[in-house]
């Protein structure tokens, strides 16, 4: 299975904003929509680490490491190749996120 298969990415809603507005209701407007997207990355992130550590413990249940640099290093090219030269830095930040203990 590619990485990509178990994502259900979902495209950008429109970015509804009324041109006639001033520079101050446009920048809250459009605050409002970076607030609610974020709120989505985090729970996304938050929900991709109770899967990644469900792997992790039952990797080391089964004698195995938390670790596998190689399915890293899969995931960090693949944020690569969909964000650009910042992308493996956001990829890298998910890994983290997804390995500390809660
Ligand atoms: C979840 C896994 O275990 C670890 C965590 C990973 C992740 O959060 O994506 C990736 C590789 C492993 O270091 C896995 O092997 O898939």
């Amino acid at each position: 299975m590619s990485i990509t298969s178990g994502l259900n990415a979902q495209p950008t809603p429109e970015v509804i904003v009324d041109e006639t507005a001033d520079a101050s209701t446009t920048i809250d407007t459009l605050r409002g929509q970076i607030d609610a997207l974020d709120t989505a990355i985090a729970r996304l992130v938050a929900e991709r680490a109770q899967l990644s550590r469900r792997i992790q413990t039952a990797r080391i249940n089964a004698g195995g490491t938390r670790i596998e640099l190689g399915r890293e290093r899969a995931i960090i090219d693949h944020y690569r190749s969909a964000l650009g030269s910042e992308g493996a830095s956001v990829g890298e930040a998910v890994l983290r996120a997804c390995r500390g203990a809660r």
